[in-house]
């Protein structure tokens, strides 16, 4: 069969939304379908709490977090099936989903310092990539012709995620509503956006919406 042709293929596409909604799921199906990488920016605020958390630092301290990530730089690596997070030769990806980087990764990203830290990474990506986190379509990526916000109730991301973390429904839907709640200044939708409530929708679903958009 004959490859769709994107009119997106040598933009940024932005795809933001609240936890758990799908973002790094949908980014990589959308990436894929259109041969370019993605960037998961979360990633980058995960990576900066955990080593603030190794490092036994107050994760509300800019300064020393810092001169931490200025001494033992972090690179995000996009790849269209899945990001990774180096730190010199040691791979951080998978310590980045763990519930105690959960908890702490609000504190760290409210930091402007370390919005400022992850903002100089991911503009100085080449292009063309999708791009996803909260303000990849209203801070970082302005200028994005195409921009998605995808959302669902907090009950139904709990369930989804319960399948990748030990603690029950209950609990992770009392999380995720705390990581809303704190994260909530950097996470209001583009004004061009389109919003997707994803909580009819299976995963190819989503991808599915938001590709139609870019032909
Ligand atoms: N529309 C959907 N239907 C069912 N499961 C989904 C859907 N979107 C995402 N998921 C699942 O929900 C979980 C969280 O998705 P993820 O992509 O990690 O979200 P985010 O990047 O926003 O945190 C994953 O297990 C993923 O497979
Ligand atoms: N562009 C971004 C991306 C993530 N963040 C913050 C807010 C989130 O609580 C954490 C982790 O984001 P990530 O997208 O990795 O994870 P969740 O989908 O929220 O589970 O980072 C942010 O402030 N701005």
């Amino acid at each position: 069969m004959a490859r769709p042709r994107y009119t997106a293929l040598l933009m940024i596409v932005t795809i933001d939304g609240v936890a758990a909604s799908g973002k790094s799921s949908v980014s990589s199906g959308v990436a894929q379908a259109l041969g370019v990488p993605y960037v998961s920016s979360g990633l980058l605020y995960r990576a900066a709490t955990l080593l603030g958390l190794e490092a036994d630092l107050d994760l509300r301290g800019a300064p020393d977090l810092l001169n931490l990530l200025g001494a033992h730089p972090v690179r995000l690596e996009p790849l269209a099936g899945g990001n990774r997070v180096w730190q010199g030769e040691r791979d951080l990806t998978d310590d980045l989903h763990s519930t105690r980087v959960d908890r702490g990764v609000s504190v760290v990203a409210a930091l402007p310092e370390v919005r400022e830290w992850v903002d100089a990474q991911l503009r100085a990506l080449p292009e063309p990539f999708v791009a996803e986190g909260r303000d990849m379509g209203t801070n970082v990526f302005p200028h994005a012709p195409h921009k998605f916000y995808l959302t669902a109730s907090a009950r139904i991301r709990a369930e989804r995620r319960a399948r990748e973390r030990p603690e029950d429904v209950p609990a992770i839907e009392a999380d995720l509503q705390r990581r809303d709640e704190l994260d909530t200044v950097q996470s209001a939708p583009a004004p061009d956006a389109l919003v997707i409530d994803t909580g009819p929708l299976d995963l190819q679903g989503v991808i599915d919406t938001i590709l139609t958009r870019l032909h």
